[in-house]
């Protein structure tokens, strides 16, 4: 029998380049900015005003965004070509001196990790295609999608026949040892960031952590000289952090990896290898320099570094202070729920009870299964209905719920929600937080707070309709401008509640789908990565409002909280916050 060649079927590679990117050999600046203002393109006010920014190959530069992304977006915009330089940098070197004649489209690439922006425009993704039986179209494997010119490990017999072509000329040597530098390249980036399990699963299987480190992975693959990750950390366990900023520190001191600028909110904690920064304002001021200058309050001797190396999932005793609370009924009762796919088992036999006025952070390295579980309660899962009889669902079996009916129970946001949500360009403020009462996508009813419980049209000027109007302008009071924006005197509440939805941005955006799950005062509250791209101010009052007396949550009500960080859960142990954990499949409370 033949064996095909695998080479001949892989696609033309780019050169591989000898040079180091990362200390430019000429030392010339990696970008140069030096007074320019940015603008979005056909716009006339400018985001960003007076930007100085000169990065030199020996410096680690990290962007920090205080406005709600939307500076840092167009910082980034403006190394990528999405936005105005006026006036441009200087020839000859223009934006990246260190270029030199290379073309920055080919050089220069950005991987943006909070917000995909998966839907733009009418259509709805339908996100929970992932949780299914892989249907014949989702079959394509993390490998095919991502590396497609990356081989399994060789099959024995291969090998001859990889030799024999070398031999006929198929393939020059300096090709294969390219090819055979690539590929270990590839190895240890796979290595590195734990995807070599993952590579021939689909890719719709995958979940939000492990597809944010592939993309990584992908990305340097690509071979940019810079590489522009804007807040790679989003999502990232624990562990995964802090393997991701150890390869960063390694890659810097390699040659001929890209040099690296990446991008982070306010509140995260800046890693220790980073030297400069470039912090910007809410009113576009961007002030550039070494992080000492820059910080001068965080970097003082008595101060200890911010430092962006976590520390496992901490499993702090439980505080003296520790808060019982008083729980109501249960609202969400699991006897011993499994999801499986073939033989691989993602929930084995987990045991939890959710009672209402219970505050809860479910944890989890990524791929521990947290989203597959609160697709369970969603309805989401398919094998939601397979579980019916371990899964009670406000005091009834999950099969005796209709899904639609679920969704008016329970609000949620979460990253997946996030990308899917349609942008249609006349979908207000006020529409996208409607569609909270009834849990869909879509603006129902004369006032767009949606439809009665059995789908009929609410009727005009009943109790109901007048709780959902009021409830809209409650949310907003607590959620909206008003108490996050530098200057809500020219972002009111009410001028913000006509925004189109799909101009906002991405902070924004996330704030009013908070908005949207808490607006119906559902039993249940699902927080999934609920605070990705908001500034401090936006996460602060988000906080308030949901702690006990925030008036954003009642005694009623069950919040669940998913994040890889313990600052961004509201509640802290003197609340009586309790933690779920799932670990290889098993789920563990670990608090009270
Ligand atoms: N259709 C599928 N086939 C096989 N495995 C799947 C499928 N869908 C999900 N998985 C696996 O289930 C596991 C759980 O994924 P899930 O998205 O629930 O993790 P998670 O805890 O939410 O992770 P993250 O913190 O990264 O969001 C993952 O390891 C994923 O690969």
């Amino acid at each position: 029998m033949q064996w095909p060649n695998p080479l001949k079927r892989l696609p033309r590679l780019p050169p591989i380049r000898l040079l180091s990117n990362n200390v430019s050999g000429s030392g010339l600046p990696v970008i140069n900015i030096p007074k320019s203002s940015i603008y979005e393109l056909g716009s006339q006010e400018p985001t960003l005003h007076d930007v100085f920014l000169i990065v030199h190959p020996n410096e680690s530069w990290a962007v920090v965004g205080a406005d709600g992304a939307a500076g840092k977006t167009a910082l980034f915009g403006a190394l990528t070509g999405t936005h105005r330089v006026t006036p441009p940098a200087p020839p000859p070197g223009g934006l990246f001196p260190f270029l030199e004649d290379a073309d920055p489209h080919r050089y220069v690439h950005m991987v943006r990790f909070a917000h995909r922006g998966t839907s733009s425009g009418d259509e709805f993704y339908d996100f929970t295609a992932r949780y299914g039986a892989v249907r014949e179209g989702d079959r394509q494997t993390l490998r095919e999608t991502f590396f497609p010119d990356m081989a399994r490990p060789a099959h024995p017999l291969a090998i001859p026949a990889l030799h024999e072509n070398a031999k006929m000329g198929l393939e020059t040597e300096e090709g294969l040892r390219a090819r055979e530098r690539r590929q270990s390249w590839f190895d240890f980036l796979a290595g590195r960031l734990r995807l070599t399990n993952l590579l021939d699963l689909p890719m719709v299987a995958l979940s939000n952590g492990q597809t944010r480190r592939a993309r990584i992975a992908k990305a340097f693959l690509e071979d940019p000289r810079l590489l522009l990750l804007d807040e790679p950390l989003t999502g990232l366990d624990a562990k995964s952090r802090a393997i991701l900023l150890a390869l960063l520190e390694e890659l810097k001191k390699k040659p001929a990896t890209p040099h690296v600028i990446i991008g982070l909110r306010e509140q995260d904690p800046l890693p220790d290898w980073t030297t400069h920064v470039a912090l910007i304002e809410d009113g576009g001021k961007v002030h550039t320099g070494r992080k000492e200058d820059v910080y001068p309050t965080l970097f003082t001797p008595a101060a200890p570094l911010v430092s962006a190396s976590p520390s496992p999932d901490s499993l702090a005793p439980q505080s003296p202070s520790y808060k019982e609370r008083t729980k109501g009924t249960p609202l969400v009762d699991m006897a011993g729920v499994t999801v499986e796919y073939g033989p691989r088992k993602v929930l084995a036999s987990v045991r939890w009870t959710v009672h209402a006025n219970s505050r809860w952070h479910l944890i989890g390295e990524n791929g521990a299964g947290k989203t597959t579980l609160l697709a369970l309660l969603t309805g989401e899962h398919p094998q939601s209905y397979t579980q019916s009889d371990n899964l009670r669902l406000f005091d009834r079996p999950r099969g005796e719920w209709a899904t639609p009916l679920l969704h008016r129970r329970i609000g949620r946001v979460s990253p997946e929600l996030f990308n899917a949500y349609p942008r249609r360009a006349n979908l207000t403020v006020w529409d996208a937080i409607g569609t909270g009462f009834d849990g869909g996508f879509v603006p129902m009813g004369v006032k767009r707070v949606g439809m009665a419980e059995d789908g009929t049209p609410l009727v005009g000027g009943s109790q109901e309709e007048e709780w959902r109007v009021a409830r809209m302008h409650e949310v907003m009071r607590n959620l909206g401008p008003s108490q996050w924006h530098t200057h809500p005197d020219t972002l009111t509440d009410e001028r913000f509640l006509r925004k189109p939805f799909a101009g906002l941005s991405p902070g924004e955006q996330s704030m009013v789908l908070l908005m949207r799950a808490l607006v119906g005062a559902p039993s249940l509250v699902l927080l999934d990565e609920a605070w990705a791209g908001m500034d401090k101010a936006m996460v602060q009052a988000a906080h308030r409002y949901l702690r006990d007396g925030g008036g954003g949550l009642t005694e009623d009500q069950a919040c669940i909280v998913v994040s890889h960080w313990e600052e961004e859960v509201p509640w802290s142990h003197e609340d009586g916050v309790e933690r779920f954990r799932l670990d290889g499949g098993e789920g563990t409370q670990i608090f009270p």
